[in-house]
């Protein structure tokens, strides 16, 4: 997703600095303080404009969520929904999510969200792909024991290649849905930007993942 910059969203994030953090690093290990109740923290990389995240949010006032953006213009916006909506259980952070070992303790995070993470589609690139081995060690290293990964695309070839490499990895799937919109998955399914558009094309592919051997 690439939006046009935004002149206004440098001064709104550091007006905001109560919803949105940009030094993420000050906060490994104590995220919970930055939520009104402690409580499950479930983190979404690459959030878009935020509709998963906040909608989420809403249905599940038990939970902490915090959102990664890596585009100041595209968090921006988010943050604005998140303003609006005055939820006190979700967080944003303006950062890259590719190490999350270095934003998070171990064992911080209950749940993590990739919701039609960029394909790289070059075989260069496979290093890229937010669900390649090297991520996923990332993502161990901060989960809860058997904490789960959900993973959402239209991408036929990414889908694939993520099964492999999760399955290749050590993790169990606790479901895998081929075609998440016409599945019973759906009933509980909150849509993304992209899902909302994309599943007028085609499927859209879903994966729930643990790994049942940490310890
Ligand atoms: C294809 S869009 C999907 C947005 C949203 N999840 C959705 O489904 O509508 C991918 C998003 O991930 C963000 N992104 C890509 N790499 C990232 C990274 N390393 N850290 C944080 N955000 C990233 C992009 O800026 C973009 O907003």
């Amino acid at each position: 997703m690439r939006v046009r910059k935004k002149p206004w969203a440098d001064s709104y994030i550091k007006d905001h600095a109560d919803l949105i953090v940009i030094e993420p690093k000050d906060h490994i290990g104590k995220w919970q303080n930055r939520f009104k109740a402690v409580q499950p923290i479930q983190v979404e990389i690459g959030i878009g404009k935020g509709q998963f995240i906040i909608e989420m949010a809403k249905r599940h006032p038990e939970v902490n969520f915090l959102g990664i953006e890596i585009q100041e213009s595209v968090i921006a916006v988010a943050l604005r929904k998140v303003v609006e909506s005055g939820l006190t259980n979700v967080q944003l952070v303006e950062t890259d999510g590719a190490d999350v070992d270095e934003l998070f303790g171990e064992g911080e995070v209950s749940q993590l969200y990739l919701n039609f993470s960029d394909p790289w589609p070059k075989t260069r690139h496979i290093k890229r792909r937010l669900t390649s081995p090297g991520f996923l060690a990332t993502y161990l290293k901060v989960l809860k024991p058997e904490g789960r990964i959900q993973f959402k695309t239209d991408n036929r070839q990414l889908f694939e290649y993520s099964l492999t490499s999760f399955n290749n990895f050590g993790f169990t799937f606790e479901g895998v849905w081929l075609d998440l919109h016409k599945s019973d998955q759906n009933e509980d399914n909150v849509e993304t930007e992209y899902e909302e558009k994309f599943s007028k094309k085609g499927p859209i592919y879903e994966l729930v993942a643990y790994f049942a051997l940490k310890k």
